[in-house]
């Protein structure tokens, strides 16, 4: 019997590591996570598919680093031999980074160098080829330059994030040119799903809903909904990360679903979802507002489509009616939506998954 390839993630307990741990798993990976050490548990979008490394058929194993700390990295690596490796660890909330700047900067920029560093002389060594999926954002983007955005256009970073990542998605440029390193960006615009972060703003939309028909929130507080921005769903896009990892050369790829929306376009859906007016229920708090905005995102996924084959399987509409079935599911509220507009059996199909 052949080994199973071994792939190394981190950031597995986030969303897309999750998504991509289910995608692995399904297609015979051994998985390996990166988990950080805290005093509550974290794993909780992961437990669903993890078996006690005792037992024969585990396949999914963590942890313990931090891509703040290279010595343990490099200690994983050797280890774990992997033959990918998907970097998706980040301090990723563009509002936070603002606070704080210099943690955000060290995981994902410095982290990214302390990853890539490590490869390199990984491989040098054992002559095992990696290869290296590095998650960059469309935040990098930042500024309006060009629309729809797409792999040339240029970048024009507007936080602290911002500029790490763009610094993340260079080093891994240059790693790829000057050391040969199999080694892409993918530049994803925003991906949400039932398992966003609550701080996010659709799962804060989502889940606020839920709680204000199961009578524990009267209001919901959020900052500029002028903004626009390119959702997706987060399943679709770690698809296209393993696909980046399987073609015969390596490059940079953008991922999106060519349609941008805003924040109030968003609330229109979501509420009507439900049969309720947002505006009887949304209130403006400034400390929700960024320093610098990032005022429209809208991707041309064209060069996925043509080399990767890969393109969107979900609608907005049927993202936001997911989202908000999940969060109702969630509370045990039982779902008003009347709404047409949204495929039921989509939405049964996907909470099957994991909303059971
Ligand atoms: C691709 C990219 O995608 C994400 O970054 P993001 O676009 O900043 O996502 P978000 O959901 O925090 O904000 C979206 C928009 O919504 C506005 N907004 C209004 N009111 C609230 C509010 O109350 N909370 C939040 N969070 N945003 C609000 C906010 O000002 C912004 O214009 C991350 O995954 C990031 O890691 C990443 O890489």
């Amino acid at each position: 019997m052949t080994e199973p390839k071994r792939a190394l993630i981190t950031g597995i307990t986030g969303q897309d590591g999750s998504y991509l741990s289910e995608l692995l798993l399904q297609k015979g990976y051994e998985v390996h996570g990166i988990i950080r050490r805290t005093s509550t548990f974290n794993t909780d979008r992961i437990d669903h598919i993890y078996v006690d490394p005792h037992n024969e058929n585990a396949k999914l194993f963590l942890h313990y680093g931090d891509l703040t700390d290279g010595t343990t990295l490099r200690r994983i690596l050797e280890e774990v031999k992997p033959v990918e490796i998907y970097n998706l660890g980040a301090q990723s909330h563009v509002r936070v980074s603002f606070d704080s700047p210099e943690y955000t900067v060290d995981a994902v920029g410095m982290g990214t160098l302390r990853l890539l560093e490590a490869i390199r002389d990984y491989q040098h060594r054992t002559g095992i080829e990696v290869r290296f999926y590095q998650a960059g954002s469309s935040e990098m983007f930042g500024k309006v330059q060009e629309i729809p955005q797409k792999e040339t256009t240029p970048f024009y970073p507007r936080s602290p994030y911002a500029c790490a990542k763009v610094y993340a998605h260079w080093q891994t440029v240059n790693y790829r040119e000057s050391y040969g390193l199999f080694a892409c960006n993918g530049i994803l615009f925003n991906h949400e799903s039932p398992r966003r972060g609550e701080t996010f703003v659709t799962r804060k939309i989502t889940r606020a809903i839920a709680r204000i028909l199961a009578g524990q929130q009267k209001k919901l507080y959020l900052g500029n909904l002028d903004s626009k921005r390119d959702w997706g769903y987060a399943k679709d896009y770690v698809r296209a990360m393993w696909l980046m990892l399987q073609q015969d050369e390596p490059e940079d790829y953008v991922i999106a679903t060519n349609e941008t929306h805003s924040i109030r376009d968003f609330l229109d859906l979501a509420f009507n979802y439900v049969n309720l007016d947002w505006h009887d229920f949304v209130e403006f708090d400034e400390r929700y507002l960024r320093p610098a905005e990032v005022d429209l995102l809208i991707g041309d996924p064209a060069k996925a489509k043509q080399k990767l084959g890969w393109e969107p399987s979900v609608t907005f509409a049927q993202l936001v009616g997911l989202m908000v079935e999940a969060d109702l599911q969630a509370l045990g509220v039982e779902s008003p939506s009347d709404k047409p507009i949204l495929d039921r059996a989509f939405i049964r199909q996907e909470m099957g998954s994991r909303f059971d």
